[in-house]
């Protein structure tokens, strides 16, 4: 429940500009948007009236410096935290209050930082956990499918504990997919990974982007953000420092002096 004093059925008097329900409707090109967006943890702002969007298809990466509030930003966006003030649209409805379960009903999917796949089960066994939500009937050629699409095919029967980090992340962002979400959020998905299972998380990430997936990737690895990023949003201490395609954020002096060292 967001704590705000407006009631919504009473004329908006504040200035502000109206709702951004209709922004994210039939006929925008506009997936998500967020309104104002709050959050504060007691006496501390850790998103501070953000208002950000993602169109259709879309490829934003959201970067920033340590405790900037980007995965509070992607927590508040899945549900995972309440908003303290602001409002979030997403496909032509207000979700600000839905629970985690019923973003993810609404097509938004996550894959979080931490690994989120059973050890202890099989490749296999971990995808059907996702499809068994989506299809009816044979399961096994659906979760066969979509272990090929990200490259498991053969790892099938391995038990996710004794994959790779590169093939663990690969089986997330796998099952996420599954759910067959319209946005996909990635919190830091090749943090640890060697250069070459960077390479394939890019291109995987790549190509359910281009089967039209949008997404958010926070990301520190500046080199990852240049191999599949479109557009890239900079937060610093809870709010919106820039936004722009990644050459102008690489050339953007204020952008070094806060995040890139001032190299
Ligand atoms: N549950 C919480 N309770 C209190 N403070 C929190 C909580 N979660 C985050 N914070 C604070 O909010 C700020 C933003 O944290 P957040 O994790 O969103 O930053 P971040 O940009 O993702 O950082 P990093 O790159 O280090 O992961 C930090 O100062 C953090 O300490």
């Amino acid at each position: 429940m967001t704590t705000t004093d407006t009631d919504s059925t009473a004329p908006d008097t504040s200035g502000r500009k109206p709702p951004a329900v209709a922004a994210t409707g039939p006929g925008t090109d506009t997936l998500l948007q967020t309104d104002g967006l709050t959050k504060r943890f007691g006496g501390f702002t850790a998103i501070d009236g953000v208002d950000f969007a993602v169109e259709e298809g879309q490829l934003r990466c959201l970067i920033g410096p340590n405790g900037a509030g980007k995965s509070t930003l992607l927590k508040l966006i899945t549900g995972r935290h309440e908003a303290s003030e602001g409002a979030i649209y997403y496909d032509g409805a207000e979700i600000t209050d839905l629970r985690p379960n019923e973003r993810v009903d609404q097509g938004i999917g996550m894959k979080f930082q931490v690994p989120s796949v059973f050890d202890d089960l099989t490749a296999f066994e971990n995808m059907r956990l996702p499809i068994q939500r989506v299809v009816d009937g044979d399961l096994e050629p659906a979760v066969r499918d979509a272990l090929e699409r990200v490259d498991l095919g053969g790892q099938a029967e391995t038990l996710a504990g004794e994959l790779s980090h590169g093939e663990q992340g690969r089986l997330e962002i796998g099952m996420a997919a599954a759910l067959e979400p319209d946005l996909l959020l990635l919190d830091e998905p090749v943090a640890g990974l060697s250069v070459e299972e960077r390479d394939e998380v890019a291109e995987l990430v790549t190509d359910l982007n281009a089967d039209g997936i949008a997404f958010i990737v926070i990301e520190h690895d500046v080199d990852f953000v240049a191999d599949i990023a479109d557009d890239v949003t900079v937060l610093h201490r809870g709010a919106v420092f820039r936004e722009g395609d990644i050459e102008a954020i690489r050339d953007d002096d204020e952008v070094r002096r806060i995040y890139l060292g001032g190299e």
